[in-house]
Parts: C-alpha cells; sequence; structure tokens
C-alpha cells in the first residue's frame, strides 16, 4: 500500500508541512518553526486547502509566542492579525486564529494551553471529514461517476478530505464508482492533487481540462458533482476554486445534483450573502507562467481571481459534517449552530 501523503504534522516540537507546490513530482516535507515561515508557506500554497490552512495558521500562533518571555497575549494577538493577512477568502483561517486568540490561561500555562487548542483544531478537522464522507455516501450509490472540481481532498485537510471524504468510504465498501477530477487551472489542484491522492488509494480517477466538464457530464457519465468550499455565506452562496461556478451552471443545465461538503467551520453566518465574501486575487505568472513557460505575451493583462461564488440556487445540499443542509438554507444554515 502506497505510504499516506500527510499535508500536516506537528512532530518534533515544529510544523511538518507536505510542500503541495512540489506534487506530484516530488514529495517533500519541510520544517517550519516560525509565524513567518508559516505565513509564506499559505501565502505560496505549500499548505491550502480552507481546512488547512486554518491548522497551519492555528500552530503558526503557537510558533510565534514559543520563545516570547514577556507580553504572550499581546505576541499572541499580534500573530494573528498577521496571519490573517496571508489569504483572504478561506474563513476556516480566521475561524482558526479567533480560537487561538480566545485561549485564555495563566503565563505559567498559556503557551501549553495554546498548543493544545492548536492540535484539538488539528484533532477536530479530521473528525469532521469522516462524518461528511458518511453524511456524503447516504446521497451517492455504488456505481456513479462523479466529478470535482479542485482539490478538497486529503491534502486540503487533515485526512479524509471533504469532498473526496465519501470517495475514501466508498472504496473501503469495495464500491464500483469513477471520480471525474477537473485539472482545475490555474493552479492544477485537480491534476496535481486530487488525482494523486486518489490514484494512490487506488480509486478510478480520470483527469478531464476545466472545459471539457461539459462534454464529459453531456455524455451521461457524471452522476452526481462534489465541490469543496472556502467560505458558505450565510444564505448558502458558497465561494470556491474558480471554475466552480461554471461547473454548478452545467450540473443545473444537465440536471445533476451539486453537492458542497462543508466542515461548519467553514460557513460563516456574518457573511451575508456572496457579494460579501472577500476574492483573493493572485500574481499574474499562475495564469501565462504556469507550466514553467510564458503562454501569453508578458506584459498582457491578466486577471487571475482565485476563487468564485455559487449562488445557492445551484447548490442540492450543502453537506456538514452534523447532517445535510437544502434549502431555505439561510433558515437551515443557522440552524446548524443553535
Ligand atoms: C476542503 S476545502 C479546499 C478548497 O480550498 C481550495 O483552494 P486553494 O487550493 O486555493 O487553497 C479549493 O477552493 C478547495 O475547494
Amino acid at each position: 500500500m502506497t505510504e499516506a501523503l500527510n499535508p500536516i504534522e506537528w512532530k518534533n516540537d515544529a510544523l511538518v508541512l507536505l510542500d503541495q507546490t512540489k506534487l506530484p513530482n516530488d514529495i517533500v516535507y519541510e520544517e517550519f518553526t516560525t509565524v513567518e515561515s508559516v505565513w509564506d508557506a499559505i501565502v505560496t500554497m505549500k499548505v491550502r486547502g480552507a481546512p488547512a490552512i486554518g491548522v497551519a495558521a492555528a500552530y503558526g500562533v503557537y510558533l510565534a509566542v514559543r520563545n516570547a518571555e514577556t507580553d504572550l497575549v499581546e505576541v499572541v494577538q499580534k500573530s494573528a492579525a498577521y496571519l490573517a493577512t496571508s489569504r483572504p477568502t478561506a474563513v476556516n483561517l480566521f475561524w482558526a486564529l479567533d480560537r487561538m486568540t480566545a485561549v485564555k490561561a495563566p503565563d505559567a500555562t498559556y503557551k501549553e494551553a495554546l498548543l493544545a487548542e492548536a492540535k484539538a483544531i488539528h484533532k477536530e478537522d479530521e473528525e469532521i471529514n469522516r462524518n461528511i464522507g458518511e453524511n456524503l455516501l447516504t446521497l451517492l450509490a455504488d456505481g456513479m461517476g462523479i466529478l470535482t472540481h479542485c482539490n478538497a481532498g486529503a491534502l486540503a485537510t487533515s485526512k479524509y478530505g471533504t469532498a473526496t471524504a465519501p470517495m475514501y468510504l466508498a472504496k473501503e465498501k469495495g464500491w464500483d464508482f469513477k471520480v471525474y477530477a477537473d485539472e482545475t487551472r490555474p493552479r492544477l489542484q485537480g491534476s496535481t492533487l486530487t488525482a494523486l491522492e486518489l490514484s494512490r488509494a487506488g480509486i478510478d480517477v480520470t483527469v478531464i481540462t476545466d472545459n471539457m466538464a461539459a462534454m464529459v457530464m453531456s455524455q451521461g457519465k457524471v452522476q452526481a458533482v462534489i465541490v469543496g468550499c472556502d467560505r458558505v455565506a450565510a444564505n448558502g452562496d458558497t465561494a470556491n476554486k474558480i471554475g466552480t461556478l461554471g461547473v454548478s451552471i452545467l450540473a443545473k443545465h444537465y440536471n445533476i445534483p451539486f453537492y458542497v461538503a462543508a466542515p461548519t467551520p467553514t460557513i460563516d453566518l456574518n457573511t451575508p450573502t456572496g457579494t460579501q465574501i472577500p476574492i483573493e486575487e493572485r500574481h499574474k505568472s499562475e495564469v501565462i507562467e504556469g507550466f514553467g513557460k510564458l503562454t501569453a505575451p508578458a506584459d498582457v493583462n491578466v486577471y487571475n481571481p482565485a476563487f468564485d461564488v455559487t449562488p445557492h440556487e445551484h447548490i442540492t445540499a450543502i453537506v456538514t459534517e452534523k447532517g445535510i443542509v437544502r434549502a431555505p438554507f439561510s433558515e437551515n444554515l443557522e440552524k446548524l449552530f443553535r
């Protein structure tokens, strides 16, 4: 059995991250011991995926304070504010930082309490993944074709992933199903990450370019779409990797159920609708030099939003670890937090 890829680990009193920018060619684990290097790892996407970003940032706060001798609370507040500037869209980052800054303990045990909180956030994410997988599995059937976009997999989280969680559980049950993974331009998380982790698990995965999704659906190869999310607004509008909106339109056109796998830390009731979700824009080089060579004139204008927003009307169900949420989303999402 191929050794599991572990995107995040707290080991030997350091944060160890799998450098996802090097996949699928090289499996390189890197040790992080400063908050600055964790900030850089999030920005450069060595670690990526909403839940994974939150877990990494939580450890980053501890790394910032562990050698401090005075003003520990101030150091925690400042490091959280600094990490919050890394990437704007995934609400898990801010949720995790809020958890860390909310830690209260006497100076003598404060650092220990912070590390314990980071480890708790990490462990909870593993449990969330499995529950989401079990809830999604109730919506799927043996023999299905499933399309997914980007990587909402084990590499975006702490264990099973979210959108991929039911795929691993279905494999454990011996189900026969096919996964179509959009390569997901420009950073290609689908082909470099989803295809890697699913094929290593022995799951039948086929990479398609993003512009093939319509044809694959038109051929009746897809019976369900499952995607992850970076922020679900209070009305159910969902920010996810750029291209997800288009997939949702196609799914609606071909009458294919469109499921969002959503850990509750990714649901942000403080953001009323999708129009208020901050959308990260990234460097033009990701679009015109993504394959290691220039694929457009160097001085051309490039628009590179890393996410888009799928309106709640396109979503069949938002599947969380607490249960399956259907429309009316405003009302039913709020019930999760009562
Ligand atoms: C399980 S959430 C993963 C989510 O995060 C990805 O974005 P990025 O790779 O830029 O961090 C993508 O939107 C996935 O759906």
